[in-house]
């Protein structure tokens, strides 16, 4: 039987309710914050393994290529349950779905994106989403200049059709690409039309009710991390006296992207390369809470 740990921290609400309600099998309720955070990174490298063909990655692989401590990643996992067989590994594939189920992924999303500008027009193309379960389903926006123009699949709709057409589509994540002065009129009506979760890139803090869970997304906030990050190694750098990794043309360490060539992560069903060592980014996260 599933055995979960006890809640610490915050309680990841949105990974699960995205959508409403917890997916069977594995109740996410209870996983801190942070976990379902790294769960998403670690999904994007199994995703990379399974398009390897890799069958089995070692815990020491996966956190490697996830930029964590092999110790947090177990620690992690053990929140979905039995997983790995210690001096195996992982099953990539039955991770990977234990995974989706916890994220509330393996049911799919519908996705309505507002603002087809510059920014929603390139979320609109990009074909990413669809790969890891988000299906853009509606365009909306209110300049007749952009109304009806093809954009990806879809055809972008007038904003006054916003709270029908994304309760017809069936949405269940809202993003938000307007300018701020609109953002949060728009996402009281996609509240309105039921929609529980939303991603806005508009720079405002928007009002919800508590059953709805807003991201942000903030690039400068990241930039300021790596920022933060920069200085700080050089700092370590300066302090320890020695040259700077990058100068010395040394091998990133492990707080960078990951490479794993270790055997497992090569254990292929074609018998190619494994991907770690090219294909994932140690972060990859671009929200701020
Ligand atoms: N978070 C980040 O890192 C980040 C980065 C870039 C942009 N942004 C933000 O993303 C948003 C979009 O940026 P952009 O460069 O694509 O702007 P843009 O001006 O190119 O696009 C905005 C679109 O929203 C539409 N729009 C305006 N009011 C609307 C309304 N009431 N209803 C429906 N559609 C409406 C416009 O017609 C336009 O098509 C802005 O809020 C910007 O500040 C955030």
């Amino acid at each position: 039987m599933t055995q979960l740990h006890p809640s610490q921290g915050k309680d990841a609400r949105g990974a699960a309710d995205a959508g409403g309600g917890a997916s069977a099998g594995v109740p996410a309720r209870g996983i801190p914050q942070a976990t379902v955070t790294r769960l998403a990174t670690y999904l994007r490298v199994l995703g990379a393994l399974v398009e390897a063909d890799t069958l089995i990655v070692s815990s020491e692989e996966l956190a490697t290529a996830a930029g964590v401590g092999s110790a947090k990643l177990r620690k992690d996992l053990s929140f979905l349950g039995p997983n790995g067989v210690r001096g195996v590994g992982y099953d990539v594939l039955r991770l990977q779905a234990r995974i989706e189920n916890a994220l509330g992924l393996d049911r799919g999303h519908r996705v309505v994106l507002v603002g087809v500008g510059n920014l929603g027009r390139a979320l609109a193309r990009y074909p990413g989403f669809d790969r890891r379960g988000f299906t853009m389903a509606g365009l909306f926006d209110n300049d007749p200049g952009v109304i009806g123009r093809r954009v990806g699949d879809l055809d972008v709709r007038p904003v006054a059709d916003l709270e029908t057409g994304a309760r017809e589509l069936g949405a269940t994540i809202g993003v938000i690409a307007t300018p701020e002065d609109a953002a949060q009129h728009i996402c009281d009506v996609l509240v309105r039309a039921g929609v529980r979760s939303v991603l806005s890139f508009a720079p405002i803090e928007l009002d919800v009710p508590d059953s709805v869970e807003v991201r942000r997304v903030d690039l400068s906030v990241e930039m300021q991390v790596l920022s933060f990050n920069s200085a700080r190694n050089d700092e370590l750098v300066q302090a320890s006296g020695a040259a700077h990794p990058a100068a010395l043309g040394s091998p990133r360490g492990p707080r960078s992207s990951a490479v794993s060539t270790s055997s497992t992560a090569r254990r292929t069903k074609t018998g190619k390369p494994g991907p770690l060592g090219s294909a994932v980014t140690r972060n990859g996260s671009v929200i701020a809470p």
